[in-house]
């Protein structure tokens, strides 16, 4: 654990009611933003008052969450809201694979938030005034193949097939990446602004140069009540309203993508069902329609049986089967060894956590990593027996798009 320099320990909190800040991603000053937004509410927030890096292996939420209390229990706290995300809040975001390095967790030094209504800032230790830089356009983008070209993705998506159909596990989540690097630094607030309103519904989020918009909630935690979104089954958007009806229509009626959908919506059952006294899963999925695809989608909602931090509900949960696979051991061996890259955060949980346990994760999807002028773009998509490769790698494609639209307009 890392404290600022210049700020002393324990660390001095307080939240206070502002007025309506407007649009919370132009309060953001330009360098390492923080953001969870949906619909113009969520937090934004700026600058560093401590860090958590944390190690890889197993049990890293467990030890995550235990540094993380050392340095909210020890912190002076003058909390005017007392709202979900008011008081001292760390954002983080977990590598996929949990023997990956990367994984962190940072607390903020300000943050702005937007929650039913009401606004607030809050502040750790004395206030500083963070001009708000200009937002710089990228410039022109160029791509490249990441670890693996197009055909070797869709061969190595044959393979995976293959190992479907004999038996050794029901579904896999492959995924392959881009590289993209720009004439000039690439602004995360620019990313942010275009996401948010381009996708409405999805979360824009951004975390240790990890940005995106993702439409899959992995869980919401406030009190008692948590919440959570199942994806998995796609199809694209329609040339026009009748196509995009049938295309819709289809994708429910599809078996492939129902039994896709059904071994996701079981592993969160099964991770959930223990953690809760009541857990509602509703029989049939519904239609989850985006600007760039439509998924099958399972809103589940829960109560915790214990007081429990949502790091605890995101350790139990991730990965899921919709960016690991069924059975989850096979399916993770299986993608360390066709996918032949480091997902590092991509498919990972991102989101916040407070000193109370409430908190909001996302599966981090429609993402890149980003680092000066350069980007990696990550997408991919459940594999199952009938799986087409060329249709799997369409699909990925069109899920990329979400960050190429992010970083050219
Ligand atoms: C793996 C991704 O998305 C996941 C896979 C889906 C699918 O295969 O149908 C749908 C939504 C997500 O759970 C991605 O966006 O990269």
């Amino acid at each position: 654990m890392r404290v600022a320099p210049g700020l002393t320990r324990p660390l001095v909190v307080r939240s206070t009611l502002v007025g309506d800040p407007g649009d919370l991603i132009s309060r953001l000053p330009g360098t390492a933003p923080y953001a969870w937004i949906r619909r113009g509410e969520g937090l934004v927030a700026w600058g560093e008052a401590a860090r958590v890096t944390v190690p890889p292996g197993p049990g890293r939420f467990e030890w995550a969450r235990d540094r993380l209390s050392e340095i909210f229990d020890q912190a002076h706290v003058d909390d005017d809201v007392r709202a979900p995300g008011s008081g001292p809040v760390a954002f983080g975001s977990f590598t996929f694979d949990p023997d990956s390095p990367g994984s962190v967790l940072v607390v903020p030094r300000t943050i702005l938030a937007r929650r039913g209504g009401r606004a607030w800032l809050t502040t750790i230790g004395e206030e500083l005034l963070d001009p708000v830089a200009p937002i710089r356009d990228p410039g022109r983008i160029r791509y490249g193949d990441g670890s693996l070209t197009a055909p070797e993705w869709e061969h190595a998506v044959a393979q995976a097939v293959r190992r479907i159909r004999s038996g050794r596990l029901a579904k896999v989540v492959l995924a392959r990446d881009l590289t993209a690097v720009a004439e000039r630094p690439i602004d995360v607030r620019l990313l942010l602004s275009r996401l948010a309103a381009r996708f409405p519904e999805c979360y824009a989020f951004s975390c240790a140069g990890l940005v995106g918009a993702t439409p899959e909630l992995l869980v919401r935690h406030t009190g008692e009540t948590i919440e959570s979104l199942v994806l998995a089954g796609t199809t694209a958007r329609g040339t026009g309203t009748a196509d995009d009806v049938a295309r819709g229509a289809a994708l429910f009626a599809s078996e492939k993508d129902r039994q896709e959908h059904a071994c996701a919506v079981e592993s969160v059952r099964e991770t959930l069902g223990p953690l809760c006294a009541e857990l509602k899963v509703p029989e049939e999925p519904e239609l989850l329609v985006l600007p760039n695809v439509q998924h099958l989608a399972t809103p589940v909602t829960g109560r915790l049986t214990a007081g429990i931090s949502v790091l605890d509900v995101v350790a139990a949960m991730h990965p899921t089967a919709a960016v690991g696979g069924t059975p989850t051991r096979t399916a993770l061996e299986v993608i360390r060894e066709l996918e032949g890259m480091d997902r590092a955060g991509y498919a990972g949980p991102v989101g916040w956590v407070d000193a109370r346990g409430d908190g909001e994760w996302g599966i981090a999807l429609r993402c890149a990593q980003i680092s000066g002028s350069r980007a990696r773009l990550f997408a991919g998509g459940g594999i199952m027996a009938g799986s087409d490769p060329a249709a799997e790698l369409a699909e990925a494609q069109a899920k990329i798009r979400v960050m190429q639209y992010a970083l050219e307009g």
